[in-house]
């Protein structure tokens, strides 16, 4: 990898109690290295350990066993640098669109007038400068997530995990999104940590996908993409990254269902 090492993840196990005394196993064994400035989408079958792994590198969670560091630090807690973006959004809601901007900046010791700025710069990016004074509940799904990325964006921080962020959006939206994000990436160049169910989503953003099976959740397969971005999602390069996904995914799926012994 030519950039250098942002996230090292190495043995990293993670066991949670269960039912009966037993433990379920989410992650075994992990090792991951992903570069700074990298575009990573993890993918994988309902149960693999996605959420688990974003939290652990987050801080949200520690792992059973094994490390994780983040430029050559040990992950020990979230950490103001490294942002989270949720699925549902997370915005105050009795805060103006302009106002949860600003919260996010000021809290982080931003001074005023420098928050101002850059509040409404990264509002204006994601395309909301009319909407600075509206409220969280006047705005569309979509909307509401675009304020949710320039609140993440504008704290400018190294590492932008997200968590199925467009899942609850309509096609359209989402596909607008994306290339929001992509943009967004190519100008300021965080290093972001994708989750995603949608195969083609991680490969129209991902620099490398990774494929993730269940029981215990495990890294299946990394997929490296060398499209240009952004890319054409109608072009027969981006169809023979997506046949080449499905058909690990299906094998995935198929060996997590105990039918490994039929071919795809
Ligand atoms: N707090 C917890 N306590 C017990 N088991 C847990 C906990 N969190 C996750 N698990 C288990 O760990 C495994 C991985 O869960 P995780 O949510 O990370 O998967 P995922 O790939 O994100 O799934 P999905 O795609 O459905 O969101 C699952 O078997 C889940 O039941």
């Amino acid at each position: 990898m030519s950039r250098p090492v942002k996230i090292n993840l190495q043995g990293v196990e993670k066991r949670f109690p269960a039912s009966g005394g037993k433990e379920i196993t989410a992650l075994q064994r992990l090792d991951l290295e992903i570069g700074a400035g990298e575009f990573i989408c993890l993918v994988g079958p309902s149960g693999c350990g996605k959420t688990t792994l974003i939290n652990l590198m987050a801080g949200f969670d520690r792992p059973s066993s094994g490390s994780i560091t983040i430029d050559g630090q040990p992950v020990t807690g979230p950490d103001p640098d490294h942002i989270m973006i949720f699925q549902d959004y997370g915005l105050f809601p009795w805060r103006t669109v302009l106002g949860n901007v600003l919260f996010a900046l000021q809290s982080r010791g931003v001074g005023k007038k420098e928050a101002q700025e850059r509040a409404t710069e990264y509002l204006k990016l994601v395309g909301l400068s009319s909407f600075l004074q509206s409220f969280p509940h006047q705005l569309s799904g979509g909307m509401k997530q675009r304020v949710a990325i320039a609140r993440a964006l504008a704290v400018e921080p190294s590492v932008l995990f997200m968590d199925e962020p467009f899942a609850a959006l309509d096609a359209f939206t989402r596909l607008r999104l994306q290339d929001e994000v992509l943009r967004l990436w190519e100008e300021k160049r965080p290093t972001v940590i994708f989750v995603t169910h949608d195969l083609d989503e991680a490969i129209y953003l991902g620099g490398r996908v990774i494929l993730m099976a269940p029981d215990p959740g495990r890294v299946s397969k990394i997929l490296p993409v060398y499209l240009p971005r952004p890319c054409d999602r109608t072009s027969e390069e981006f169809a023979t990254y997506r046949r080449e996904l499905f058909e690990e995914f299906h094998l995935v799926h198929r060996e997590a269902a105990g039918e490994a012994a039929y071919s795809i």
